[in-house]
């Protein structure tokens, strides 16, 4: 270290080392920076900078090298062999290159390291040439140890440079590796010159030191700054030329940008314009041009485009903007170029530049349609709310997720609330429904949202605001869904069906019950009496019915008018349910039939006591009008199960009980017994063969003679029907008629006595009249008259010899009609007589009302006249009644002499009874019209007995 420090400080001028520094440090950095050019470069650019740098770097290497050597003085005459000195330059311009171009390629610690080492070895290489070009008298001795820290001391200075380098970022970097590089060369150059010694040689010629060492640093410096200069001016050369590429290329790219901004704003669904603050555009896309021509652009034209309408409040809009630079916007009508105005959207934005000037830029989007869609959709809008308002349906639209709805007005009015009283929210429907409806609701909503219903309808009651409960009939679906398939948006309607579900109960009540009595129909005490006897099979217990049936209702019906009926109806069914504790029932099957349901009886006594009960409440003075009026009332009892356990046979037994109470006498209560089933069965058999008979040829027709006692002649025959039955014999009407009745079966019957009377008539040898009995059934057949003539002229037998028979009952069912039917059958020249006079409720009203031809006297007058006076009396009270009124009075069931002497004497001219004949088939009735003259038999026996 010593030997270093001599030769620095004693053997080297003082101004060699710096300035070899000086320029080893700018050749350095110049070599470097060229370095970084050829990086930048590629090709035989690259290869150009390389060189230069490989050049600038050789250079200064050696410069450093030649300077510091001119300063060096070991003592002796120094002198240069110019070949060698020149060959140790090339040594360091290509040492340098290789190393540069190693760097170069390299990246990295390794290439760094590796283009160090190759440039250390080079600087090393180019020192000892340089030594070898050095003449002193004497040879160069070296310290082996010395010349090695020399090559080691370059070599890994100029690896950290290389590697410095190789890391820099920056230009601080640059000048840390040049400054490396450059201690790397002086401190080899320094040690390798402590390393040598000169050993004088006597023998060598002391060589002259003839060289200005001075001056020839300064010139080898000068060149090589020269040289540096030139490699630094065309370094500055090509970055100004980089620089202008730069600057070409940002052009090319400006234009492209405005080129791209062009087609960008020409592609734009708007019209796009840039102006100053004077309004004259000074761009416009094509749009703008193709609306207003591709010369308009003032700011004049601009307004002129609007609509008169809207001209002036936009012209002061954007004089207001201006003024404050802030952004005018506006929808307004532009006039198109077909001279069409139409809805824009204009956008003017203030661009301020340094200088303090703005530019403006303007769009204008047409947004015609979506305008008029607006309107359309507003329009829309307000009829969807009027037709919302004046409709019956409230409308809902619920977000699942979250509960929230919205609501039509209508619904809150519905419900009797303002909009926005309560919460549109699902919870308020929850509050709102009434507690029995709330679970059945919830059950259907809850199988809608689970995708098992495709509707969710619901009938249930909502609580208005008044608290009254309205019904409301919710019909409802999911619009929405989410990828899991759960619900999210569900919109429905609320229709008001309060005033449909009262008339439906009005309905229902109705359909269920007795419009005059309001108590449960037939319909519905079948159906709680078939619940009650469900409960009493499943469950053990008891139940029975009361069929009740009013003793005297006819007459109270038909004596004191329909009114009365009703009134007296009412009466009853009130005394009935009042009479009843809760859970029995008592109904009106029709007419003045009721029935009650007593749901539990321990026993049979019990529905017996219940009966009496109801006997006696029935049975009590009805006040009708200014009228008291007593009817009783008939009741028969079946009890579940014993008596039976479906309804249909319960209600049979209950009715064949009542049956048998009625068959003995007023308020009478009879229980249902086994022995009734039979009667019944019966009956039905005596049906089933009645229908046969009539069929068949079963039924036949007997007579019995009519008289004149008085002149022993016979003025005609009663038809009466027989029945001749294979098994029972021969049947007597009293024993079927009543049956077909009720069954309807009169209707064929009494058509066939009818057809068969004229036609037996017709065939008599006498013009005797023929008298047949009709039912009240048959009187029922409006077109009764003109039966009775077809038959007439079928059998061809005249009008004048027919005699229709008929009771009162057939004239007080329905007077009114039953008149005009007898006055129609009249006017055929039909005679009428009107049979069993005497036993009806109000005999001398009927006889008042119509024309009769003949009184028939019931037999039950003359039976017993002799045995009671006031038998007597009625008959003669009638016989005075028919001469008064010019009617003739037949007396029937005249037996006895004594009968007919009485009648003769109080003057009835005609009798009809055992006496004269008893009703015979038709076969006898020639001998008997024989008979005139002389007869046998009893009509004979009764006429000569008239005659004597
Ligand atoms: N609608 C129809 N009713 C009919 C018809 N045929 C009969 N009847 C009615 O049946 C009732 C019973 O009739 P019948 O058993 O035939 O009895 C009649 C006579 O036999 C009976 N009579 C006549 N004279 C006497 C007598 O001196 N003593 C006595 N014990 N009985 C006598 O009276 C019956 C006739 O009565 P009436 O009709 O009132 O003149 C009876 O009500 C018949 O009307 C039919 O075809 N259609």
């Amino acid at each position: 270290m010593y030997r270093a420090f001599v030769c620095l400080t004693a053997e080297h001028t003082a101004w060699a080392l710096p300035l070899a520094m000086l320029v080893c440090w700018l050749s350095c950095h110049t070599a470097l920076r060229l370095l970084e050019q050829a990086r930048a470069e590629s090709g035989g650019r690259s290869a150009g900078w390389l060189v230069g740098a490989a050049f600038s770097a050789g250079a200064g290497i050696w410069s450093t090298h030649f300077i510091a050597m001119l300063g060096y003085d070991p003592g002796l005459g120094v002198s240069y062999d110019p070949a060698i000195t020149l060959a140790s330059l090339a040594v360091g311009v290509i040492s340098a290159l290789a190393a540069l171009t190693l760097l170069r390629g390299a990246r990295g610690t390794g290439g760094g390291v590796a283009a160090g080492l190759l440039l250390g070895l080079g600087i090393a290489v180019m020192h000892a040439t340089g030594m070898q070009g050095v003449r002193v008298p004497g040879t160069f001795a070296w310290d082996p140890v010395l010349a090695a820290a020399a090559v080691a001391t370059g070599c890994a200075l100029a690896c950290g440079s290389l590697l410095a380098l190789s890391r820099a970022e920056t230009g601080r970097g640059l000048i840390l590796s040049a400054t490396l590089l450059s201690v790397g060369i002086a401190a080899l150059h320094v040690l390798a010159m402590a390393a040598v010694r000169v050993v004088p040689d006597p023998r060598a010629d002391l060589a002259a030191d003839s060289l200005p060492r001075a001056a020839l640093a300064a010139g080898i410096a000068a060149v090589t700054l020269a040289v540096l200069a030139c490699s630094a001016l065309a370094l500055v050369a090509d970055r100004l030329r980089r620089m202008n590429r730069v600057l070409s290329e940002q052009r090319t790219a400006l234009i492209a940008g405005e080129e791209r901004m062009r087609a960008l704003t020409d592609a734009l669904p708007q019209m796009v314009w840039v102006a100053p603050d004077d309004g004259h555009a000074v761009y416009a896309n094509r749009r703008f041009q193709a609306f207003f021509g591709a010369g308009s652009s003032s700011r004049t034209q601009r307004i002129d485009a609007h609509h008169p309408d809207e001209r002036a409040p936009n012209a002061a809009a954007w004089r207001q903007a201006q003024e404050e630079r802030r952004t005018f916007e506006a929808e307004t009508r532009w006039r198109d170029p077909s001279g069409a105005y139409r809805w824009h959207r204009i956008v003017i934005v203030p661009v301020p530049h340094a200088d303090g000037t703005v530019e403006w830029i303007g769009t204008a989007h047409d947004i015609d349609d979506i305008v008029r869609a607006r309107e359309a959709l507003r329009v829309s809008g307000e009829r969807l709310a009027l037709a919302l308002d004046a409709g019956s349906d409230g409308l809902w639209d619920c977000d699942l997720a979250t509960g929230e709805a919205w609501t039509s007005d209508r619904l809150w009015h519905l419900l009797g609330y303002a909009p926005g009283e309560l919460p549109a929210h699902a919870r308020t429907w929850r509050a709102l429904i009434h507690p029995d409806d709330r679970e059945r609701a919830v059950a259907t909503l809850v199988a809608h949202l689970a995708g098992a219903t495709p509707m969710f309808e619901c009938e249930h009651r909502l609580r208005r605001k008044d608290g009254a409960w309205g019904w409301f009939l919710t019909r409802a679906k999911v619009v929405g869904r989410d990828a899991e398939g759960r619900a999210t948006r569900f919109v429905g309607t609320h229709i008001d069906i309060s005033v449909r579900k009262e008339a439906e109960g009005r309905i229902a009540h109705m359909a269920a019950h007795d419009a005059l009595t309001d108590l449960p129909n037939r319909t519905l005490f079948r159906e709680r009496l078939r619940r009650r006897l469900h409960e009493v099979v499943r469950d053990g217990g008891s139940c029975a019915i009361l069929c009740l049936d009013l003793d005297r209702f006819k007459e109270v019906n038909d004596g004191l008018g329909h009114l009365a009926g009703d009134a007296l109806l009412q009466a009853v069914a009130r005394r009935l349910s009042a009479e009843l504790p809760a859970g029995d029932t008592a109904a009106r099957l029709g007419g003045d039939e009721f029935a009650v349901l007593v749901v539990s009886v321990a026993h049979p006594d019990e529905a017996r006591a219940r009966a009496q009960t109801l006997l006696r409440a029935v049975g009590r003075p009805v006040r009708i009008g200014d009228q008291s009026v007593e009817v009783g009332a008939s009741i028969g009892i079946a009890v579940a199960p014993a008596d039976g356990a479906d309804e249909e046979t319960l209600l049979r037994r209950a009715d064949l009980a009542l049956y048998k109470a009625k068959a003995e006498g007023r308020n009478t209560v009879r229980a249902f017994e086994p022995a009734m089933d039979a009667a019944l069965a019966e009956r039905r058999r005596l049906e089933a063969d009645l229908r046969r008979a009539l069929a068949g040829d079963e039924l036949v027709l007997h007579y019995q003679p009519q008289v004149r006692p008085a002149c022993g002649r016979l003025v005609g025959f009663e038809a009466l029907v027989r029945w001749r039955h294979p098994s029972r014999g021969l049947v007597p009407p009293n024993a079927f008629i009543p049956l077909a009745e009720e069954t309807g079966l009169i209707l064929p019957l009494g058509e066939f006595v009818l057809r068969e009377a004229c036609r037996e008539a017709a065939r008599w040898t006498l013009p005797l009249k023929v008298a047949v009995n009709l039912s009240p059934r048959q009187f029922q057949q409006a077109d009764l008259p003109e039966r009775v003539l077809a038959i007439l002229t079928e059998t061809d037998l005249s009008p004048d010899r027919l005699e229709i028979e008929i009771t009162e009952t057939v004239i007080i069912n329905d007077m009114a009609r039953a008149l005009s039917v007898l006055r129609r059958l009249k006017a055929l020249g039909i005679r009428i007589a009107m049979d069993d006079f005497g036993t009806g409720y109000s005999s001398l009203a009927t006889l008042q009302a119509f024309p009769f031809d003949k009184i028939k006297i019931d037999r039950s007058f003359v039976s017993q006249l002799g045995e009671r006076p006031s038998a007597a009396e009625i008959v003669r009270a009638v016989l005075g009644l028919g001469r008064s009124l010019r009617i003739g009075v037949v007396a029937e069931g005249v037996e006895t002499d004594g009968q007919r002497r009485f009648l003769a004497d109080e003057g009835c001219e005609e009798m009809q009874g055992y006496l004269f004949g008893k009703p015979q088939p038709a076969e006898r009735l020639a001998a008997m019209m024989d008979g005139e003259r002389p007869a046998t038999g009893a009509v004979t026996e009764g006429l000569r007995a008239a005659a004597s």
